[in-house]
């Protein structure tokens, strides 16, 4: 028997916890994120699951699927995080679709020049990161967080750290890019540290 949890669906110290994504950038924030809670944290590429497809319409919608998916080929908890940059003058996108702008391929200097060239000489410059996680326990149960972090799209790229669309956005305050932050700096105002922050405080173990 696995202690993977308690009746009010809190993961314990012990615990093994899947982490529902294929985005290695992903994979190392949540790795720093979870450090010290005792939760042995099993990849889906660890675990060979398949990457499930993204059909729903919203955030939340993707984050409980591919989580859902996890939890139920393993057996075991699992947190997805479906995320995303949103630009104020393209009306929120690429949104849930910055994945697929990328392309299999996964080129975001390509994904990023298209959001440039879009925006073209728009004034509005605001943009911002979603990130939605969800735990999903294999009995069904299911528990989303939202983070959101506010900024500028900004051009052009800049900074070696991080992934995806970071070299593009300064959050707000100041005009560095995530991609010029280490990752602790990313890490301690993310919207996916924001969400963490939620899911930190319901279903991590407490001290
Ligand atoms: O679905 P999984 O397997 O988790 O991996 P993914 O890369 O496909 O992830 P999403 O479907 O959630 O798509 C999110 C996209 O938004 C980008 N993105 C999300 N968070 C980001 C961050 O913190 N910095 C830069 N880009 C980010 C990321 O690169 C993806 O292209
Ligand atoms: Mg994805």
């Amino acid at each position: 028997m696995s202690p993977a949890r308690t009746t009010d669906h809190r993961l314990v110290r012990g615990a093994r916890l899947v982490l529902a994504s294929h985005n290695a950038g992903k994979l190392a924030e949540f790795s720093a994120l979870l450090a010290g809670y005792g939760i042995t944290v099993l990849s889906a590429g660890d675990l060979a699951l398949p990457e499930p497809e993204e059909t729903a319409d919203s955030f939340t919608g993707n984050a409980v699927l591919k989580a859902v998916a996890a939890a139920t080929a393993a057996g075991l908890p699992a947190l997805a995080d479906d995320s995303g940059f949103c630009v104020a003058a393209l009306g929120g996108a690429p949104g849930i679709y910055s994945a697929r702008w990328a392309g299999p391929s996964k080129d975001f200097p390509a994904a990023m020049a298209r959001i440039h060239a879009e925006v073209g000489n728009t004034a509005d410059r605001s943009a911002w990161f979603i990130s939605v996680l969800c735990l999903a326990w294999p009995d069904g149960t299911v528990q989303t967080f939202e983070g959101r972090i506010d900024g500028q799209f900004t051009w052009p790229p800049h900074g070696a750290n991080g992934h995806g669309y970071d070299p593009v956005f300064a959050p707000e305050g100041g005009s560095r890019t995530f991609a010029d932050m280490t990752d602790a700096e990313k890490n301690a105002i993310s919207h996916r540290a924001r969400a963490f922050d939620l899911f930190r405080t319901a279903c991590l173990p407490q001290e």
